[in-house]
């Protein structure tokens, strides 16, 4: 698929106005190691809001760890992470959720023995205020506020159309991989969030469910107002879509700047071949060790 195939509607919006905006998320020489390892290495990136904005780079390069500091799995051993001007430093994950920052996995991470409409409203559950005796005696503010729940759930569903709702009893394990990435977004949005990260959105799609992706996430910027982070290993993706795209090697970020200027980046070109290369000369390695 082509880059301009992608391209079908909105040029990147936001890049015009980008320089004049606040950044909603900031990462600020951030460093990760892990015992010897630095796995991300001194990165500074800025999201301003409704921006789409894309991080790739070769395997092993640090894009899943960078989500997973921005989402307070892990803590940076350096630097600060801020979402609109606020620094994140010490909050847990469930903390971080309620700040505004939601996310998927680049694994599916649904409950398979729940249905559609149960892993939805599972991701309410940090916004929900019934204690443990208002659900135990079911009150009445506890029962409009399971109602509510339930509606807003469905609403979110429907954001993919009306095939998803109509599935809503169903258990997710029999649904297709396209349905139950979207299912995850769903459960994503119900925590409400400004920023949503995006991992690998589009692994395992074909093209038409990529194409179908690359629409839905754009209406998530366009409609619902929100900022995607993504990390996406199909480049005609990314270019197509994002504002700017920063790129990591080795922890690194080597690049970070419009579509077109990082595609023909010397350096961004060399680490994609470089990869390349070292995984080919691996495979020349054991294939001549099997020989
Ligand atoms: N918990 C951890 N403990 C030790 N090393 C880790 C840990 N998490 C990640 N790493 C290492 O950090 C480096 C970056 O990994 P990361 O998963 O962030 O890369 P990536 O760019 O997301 O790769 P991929 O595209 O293959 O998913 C790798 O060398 C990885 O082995």
């Amino acid at each position: 698929m082509s880059s301009e195939e992608v391209r079908t509607s909105s040029q990147p919006a936001a890049a015009a106005v980008a320089s004049k905006t606040e950044a909603l998320l900031e990462l600020r020489n951030v460093t990760k190691t892990f015992g010897g390892l630095t796995a991300v290495s001194k990165v500074d990136l800025i999201v301003r809001p409704r921006e789409i904005v894309s991080v790739i780079g070769p395997n092993g390069a640090g894009k899943t760890t960078v989500f997973n500091l921005i989402t307070g799995i892990y803590e940076p051993s350096s630097g600060e992470i801020l979402l609109a001007g606020r620094s994140l430093a010490g909050l847990s994950p469930d903390k971080i959720v309620l700040q505004g920052i939601t996310r998927t996995f680049q694994n599916i991470r649904l409950f398979n023995n729940m249905t559609v409409l149960e892993n939805v409203l599972v991701g309410q559950h940090t916004r929900l205020k019934a204690g443990v005796l208002g659900s135990l005696f079911r009150t009445r503010s506890v029962v409009a506020e399971e109602k509510r729940a339930r509606e807003r759930a469905l609403e979110l569903l429907g954001f993919f159309g009306t095939a998803l709702v109509a599935r809503q009893d169903e258990y997710v394990m029999n649904l297709s991989y396209a349905d139950r990435r979207r299912v995850e977004i769903a459960r994503a949005l119900a925590a409400d969030p400004k920023l949503l990260l995006l991992d690998e959105p589009t692994a395992g799609m074909n093209e038409v469910e990529t194409l179908e992706a690359v629409k839905y996430i754009r209406r998530l910027r366009d409609e619902l107002g929100l900022t995607i982070l993504l990390i996406e290993h199909k480049l005609a993706v990314t270019m197509g879509m994002s504002d700017h795209i920063a790129v990591l090697d080795y922890g690194q970020k080597i690049a970070d700047g419009l579509p077109d200027e990082v595609r023909y980046d010397e350096r961004v070109i060399a680490a994609y071949l470089g990869r390349q290369s070292e995984t080919k000369a691996e495979d020349d390695e054991s294939a001549a060790e099997e020989a």
